[in-house]
């Protein structure tokens, strides 16, 4: 049973903003707790907004949702929500984004988000047994001045953050303009990441590649469009962090049935499944993996491929990485 193969492989996630994980009864009880008057009704009110038709009116949301994260034990009560599913679908190494700027630009401190979210990391590393990487998110649709602004703040913390991404409205917005802010992080020794090619062009994946220097990339799914570049992908080992979910309720595909995961991987891709932004698009990791196996028929060979990815591709030391791929090919 496929099923129970994905609830049994211990996996890492590797794209999960944790801003993307409040689920609508939390964000309710944060806004109750905080004395904030969200615009809607209900929870269900709320649920039922969650018809998206493409990137822009899901963030619209989204930026809105974080509103009622407040004090460090917001953000502490919102990771460790998280953490607890994570539990449940085996996930044993997890790197987070967050998005600063998202929080930093309505007033709160850029050490209350990071050490709320640090410290529920660091115990469910003793509680649950799960370790973690952060990863701070540029948001795209600002001007780069404001990432360098924000930069100082992530050098301060770097004992908790081990690299920058980019996230946010992706067209219009393409990886050279982050050239300065990411060049200072890869010399600073930060790994680099960025969403490219989710509802942008081939091209931008081509900018964050050559331009960005990444060191993975988020969803990628366009390179698809670009033969020349998608064998230059493969051949670089450079990883993929999809988002099968995610890709259904941004309409990134029509139909699940049309995800080119088996695509990714006949190519040669390493390519990794990911739930982006969980209490938005319908589902954690697990999810992901049941209904994209149900819809494009996954064996057990290519979930337990996609699965040894998610550690080949994860900034963990190589030993670890290699004791991790062992546990998993015991499922082979
Ligand atoms: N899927 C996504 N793409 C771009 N920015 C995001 N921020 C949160 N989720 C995102
Ligand atoms: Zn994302």
């Amino acid at each position: 049973m496929k099923t129970t193969l994905i609830n049994q492989l211990p996996k890492a996630e590797l794209h999960m903003h944790i801003e993307g994980s409040l689920e609508p009864e939390l964000m309710f009880a944060l806004a109750e707790r905080n004395g904030i008057t969200l615009p809607y009704e209900s929870v269900d009110a709320l649920k039922a907004l969650y018809d998206f038709n493409n990137l822009q009116e899901f963030l619209d949301i989204y930026y809105a949702g974080v509103s009622v994260l407040q004090t460090e034990q917001d953000f502490y009560d919102l990771a460790w929500a998280y953490l607890e599913r994570a539990k449940a679908d085996h996930v044993v190494h997890t790197e987070i984004f967050f998005d600063p700027q998202s929080h930093t630009d309505r007033g709160i401190a850029f050490d209350v988000v990071i050490n709320g979210l640090h410290q529920a990391f660091s115990d469910a590393q003793q509680e649950l047994g799960i370790s973690f990487h952060v990863i701070a998110c540029f948001l795209r649709h600002l001007p780069e001045q404001d990432a360098l602004d924000l930069y100082p703040e992530i050098v301060k913390h770097r004992d908790k953050i081990i690299g920058i991404g980019l996230d946010s409205s992706e067209l219009g917005h393409p990886p050279e303009k982050y050239q300065q802010v990411f060049s200072q992080a890869k010399k600073d020794g930060f790994k680099v990441v960025a969403h490219a090619g989710e509802e942008g062009p081939a091209d931008y994946v081509r900018q964050a590649i050559e331009l960005l220097k990444v060191d993975r990339i988020d969803h990628g799914n366009r390179c698809l469009d670009d033969g020349e570049l998608t064998r230059q992908i493969a051949e670089s080992g450079l990883a993929l962090t999809v988002c099968p979910l995610s890709n259904l309720k941004l309409k990134v595909v029509s139909d699940l049935q049309e995800h080119p995961i088996k695509d990714m991987l006949a190519k040669g891709l390493i390519a990794t499944l990911n739930s982006d932004d969980p209490a938005y698009f319908g589902g954690y990791v697990n999810d992901n993996f049941q209904q994209l196996a149900a819809a494009v028929g996954l064996d057990n060979d290519e979930i337990i491929t996609l699965v040894e990815n998610s550690f080949r591709a994860s900034f963990l030391p190589e030993s670890v990485k290699e004791a991790h791929i062992s546990a998993v090919q015991a499922f082979r």
